[in-house]
């Protein structure tokens, strides 16, 4: 039954797991053989996909950077992250950066300084001594960051190394991501809060459960619609679970409780059925991705994170610092190119993004990267004229690949809920998205958002984040994502007698 294979499959390596909320569940370490070939396998998917006929990392080049993976991320402080935002606050963050945009009509003229990431490896190295656990993320403004290689001077401009990335065999089965986190604990880990808080609503909805009639459908409503599965996702269940209750002829809240799982997984699956969660990579030539999203979702972050990933399954990743306009946005890239050790093209403050745009796409055709990955301005949606640069990027990105952009990634964040919903909306009016990164899982209880989003968006999620550090990134797999949400909720036993 699609997502449910996760449950089953876990449960038989771990029988304790059929009592709800099972803490031994919690700290499951290994994978059961079959889990452990889903879970890993779609990460190495996306990653295989880039070059099928790439070979293997070479062991010496994912040292460095594996200890690199450790360091702590600390641009801004977690609690901003945690904490909800209004829309209005997303809406006054966003238009606070939304400059007026610098018309620019040769792209190719702005001056532009490539930076090679070579020298960083030594601070990479010393990173590494500090144990990620241990390390509390810092505040400190992304205007603080130390960075005078950042310095965008064209006088300072130096030639790019040649990339430090080794040969590289398959990547396939090279997961890039450290040993010390597997996937299920990541997942686990990241969606801890929301699972929790979905627990604690449907809980308390139950301890009232006498009999199922509407006033529960309507509770139940309530209580999906506070888990951010979103209005559309909640109805539908309930309409659907009125007649799944009857059928199953269930009476006791634990059979309603499985019931309800049980439908919103059922509608969880089908809504993605057409839904590729893997990147659509090149063929031939570079891949080339562009971020988009309002300030402050994590679109920096996220490419720093996924630069790191990329580099480390051994491909040759160039990063643009197409955003020119927030003070110090570009030093908080060149900061997160030293970390993941790989090459950043940069402009001067205030020059037209698209030039910077052009430049990367110049230097990644001639000296043959695999992934080039864009950072944009933190737009809002509505604003036409940003909107309108954005196009401008697009058109000479394709000008010069035909084929590019591959992606065009939104970035959303999911402590703003249902806010970020509508972000996406707009965005998906106005340009065309093809899949979005949802960051921040770990730091909210409305990680059912990811239910709303495939039900209401139809746009693949196809990154999470789910946490801080330059590891915290995971291609998103539906199956242990639905296990990570809601694994304790669910009584294993009972699906078995059903299957
Ligand atoms: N807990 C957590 N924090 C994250 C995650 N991704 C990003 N962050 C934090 O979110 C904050 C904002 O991230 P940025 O990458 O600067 O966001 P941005 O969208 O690039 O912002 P602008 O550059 O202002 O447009 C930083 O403090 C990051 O550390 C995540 O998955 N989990």
């Amino acid at each position: 039954m699609g997502l449910f294979d996760i449950f089953r499959r876990r449960a038989k390596k771990e029988p304790t797991s059929t009592a709800p909320a099972s803490s031994a569940a919690a700290e499951e370490a290994t994978t059961s053989s079959a889990a452990s070939s889903a879970a890993p396998e779609s990460g190495a998917q996306s990653v295989a996909s880039a070059a099928p006929s790439q070979a293997p990392v070479a062991p010496t080049s994912s040292a460095a950077p594996s200890s690199a993976a450790e360091a702590p991320v600390a641009e801004k402080s977690t609690a901003a992250s945690v904490a909800p935002v209004t829309s209005e606050a997303a809406t006054s963050e966003a238009a606070a950066v939304a400059p007026e945009a610098t018309p620019a009509s040769v792209a190719s003229e702005a001056p532009v300084t490539e930076k090679s990431a070579a020298p960083v490896s030594s601070a990479a190295a010393s990173a590494a001594t500090e144990p990620a656990a241990s390390v509390a993320p810092t505040s400190v403004a992304p205007e603080a960051v130390p960075s005078s290689a950042a310095a965008t001077s064209a006088a300072e401009a130096t030639p790019v190394a040649p990339s430090s990335a080794a040969p590289v065999e398959d990547s396939a089965d090279t997961p890039a991501a450290p040993a010390e986190k597997t996937d299920e604990q990541l997942y686990d880990k990241g969606l801890e809060k929301t699972r929790t808080t979905f627990g604690q609503k449907l809980n308390a909805l139950l301890a009232n459960f006498r009999h199922v009639d509407e006033s529960f459908f309507d509770d139940l409503e309530e209580t999906l619609i506070g888990a951010d599965v979103g209005f559309d996702m909640a109805v539908k269940l309930s309409d659907e679970l009125r007649d799944e209750v009857k059928l199953q002829n269930a009476k006791k809240s634990a059979d309603v409780q499985n019931v309800v799982v049980e439908k919103l997984v059922e509608i969880y699956d089908e809504a993605g059925n057409n839904e590729s969660t893997a990147l659509n990579m090149a063929t031939t030539g570079p891949t080339v991705i562009l971020f988009v999203g309002v300030n402050g979702v994590g679109k920096t972050t996220t490419i720093g994170k996924m630069a790191n990933r990329y580099h480390q399954a051994g491909k040759k990743v160039l990063l643009a610092a197409a955003d020119t306009f927030r003070a110090g946005a570009t030093e908080q890239l060149d900061v997160w190119a030293k970390r993941a050790d790989v090459d950043i093209v940069t402009g001067k403050p205030q020059s037209d993004p698209a030039a910077v745009v052009f430049d990367a796409v110049q230097k990644a055709k001639k000296e043959d990267y695999d992934i080039l990955f864009v950072d944009t301005a933190g737009r809002l949606q509505n604003k036409v004229n940003l909107m309108n640069e954005l196009e401008k990027m697009k058109r000479i990105i394709t000008r010069e690949i035909p084929d590019a952009p591959h992606e065009v990634l939104l970035v959303l964040d999911a402590t703003t809920g249902q806010n970020a919903l509508t972000q996406a909306k707009l965005f998906k009016e106005s340009t065309d998205v093809t899949g979005i990164v949802l960051t921040k899982l770990d730091g909210t209880a409305r990680g059912g958002i990811v239910l709303a989003i495939r039900n209401e968006l139809h746009v693949p999620v196809k990154f999470i984040g789910l946490g801080e550090q330059i590891s915290d990134l995971r291609p998103f797999d539906p199956n242990e994502f639905v296990y990570g949400l809601f694994k304790g909720l669910i009584d294993v036993n009972a699906l078995e007698k059903k299957a």
